[in-house]
């Protein structure tokens, strides 16, 4: 199959619709306020009604995996028909799976969710580095060769997170690098800025991106966490149920990042919201028009 690099596909749909990226989360109290049974039909309706109402209108989608996986194997058929709509729509999805193990089990992840041909395989998926950054790479490689792409847990949304990914960590002293301190957030970020850069200009192009939560308040080129060289797309999660606004993307990544660009060659910048978008639902029109008054505030 021929595709564009997973950057490339995310850039033209941020240029057409905005940077906002939606969650599909099925959550119990959603599927109640849609009129929806909260089981397998009920969660299928509402995610593949998400698709229907969002394909064309927004730049990219996001079911959370763990809401699908709750109901067994059901629950999974649900989410490979949501991601099937979506591919046939032609709307981009990453699958937040956060997917993260020792290499050998992580290359039948990375399979599962970035093979082509695979049942659930997703435009990217998202992906842990608690086990290593290293452990990721059968996914990284994965996504470079089919033209998909990763979003890497740095700095994550929830307080607790905190102790680990603020942590500072001894890096580089091989192959003559210098050692040198850093907080593990941004080792993760450099990690994914070398893959970057050794696949720059090709079908993985781009194809590491990060995730840089919008809720823990020091992100962005001005509050330590340097994304400049990352050279990929970062998904920003935070935004409305968790108290995040437009006008805290734009102070956090700076004005650039609320139209989707980042430092000389990184970007797109994805803000992403599930709930908020969510309640607007079911009525599609309805949908639409919260999709857009978000955008209109992320690029306004
Ligand atoms: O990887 C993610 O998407 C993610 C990372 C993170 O740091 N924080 C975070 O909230 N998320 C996910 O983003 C979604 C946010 O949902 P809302 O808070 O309803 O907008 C959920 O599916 C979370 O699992």
């Amino acid at each position: 199959m021929t595709r564009a690099a997973f950057r490339t596909r995310l850039r033209d749909a941020v240029a057409a619709h905005g940077p906002l990226c939606v969650g599909i989360d099925p959550h119990p109290g959603l599927l109640s306020a849609w009129g929806l049974d909260a089981d397998a039909a009920g969660v299928e309706r509402f995610a593949r009604g998400v698709v229907e109402a969002l394909a064309g209108h927004v730049a990219l989608l996001k079911p959370q995996v763990a809401l699908f996986e709750v109901l067994g194997s059901a629950g999974l058929g649900a989410l490979e028909r949501t991601l099937a709509d979506a591919r046939e729509a032609g709307v981009l999805t990453v699958a937040d799976a956060k997917r993260g193990d020792i290499g050998s089990t992580m290359a039948g992840y990375a399979r599962a969710w970035l093979g082509d041909g695979a049942p659930l395989a997703a435009d990217a998926v998202t992906l842990s580095p608690y086990l290593g950054i290293g452990a990721l790479a059968p996914a990284l490689d994965l996504a470079v060769a089919t033209g998909r792409g990763v979003f890497v847990l740095a700095r994550t949304s929830n307080p607790e997170a905190a102790g680990v990914q603020s942590a500072q960590a001894w890096v580089g002293g091989s192959g003559g690098s210098p050692r040198a301190v850093r907080e593990v957030a941004q080792s993760v970020i450099d990690a994914l800025a070398d893959h970057n850069a050794a696949h720059a200009g090709g079908l993985g192009d781009g194809s590491a991106g990060a995730v840089v939560g919008l809720t823990r308040g020091t992100t962005g080129r001005d509050h330590g966490l340097d994304l400049d060289a990352l050279g990929g797309p970062v998904l920003v999660p935070g935004l409305g149920a968790q108290g995040g606004t437009p006008g805290d993307v734009a102070a956090a990544f700076g004005a650039s990042g609320a139209t989707g660009t980042l430092g000389a060659a990184g970007g797109p910048v994805v803000p992403v919201s599930a709930r908020e978008v969510l309640t607007a639902g079911p009525d599609h029109g309805a949908l639409r028009a919260a999709v857009g008054a978000l955008n209109g505030s992320l690029t306004g």
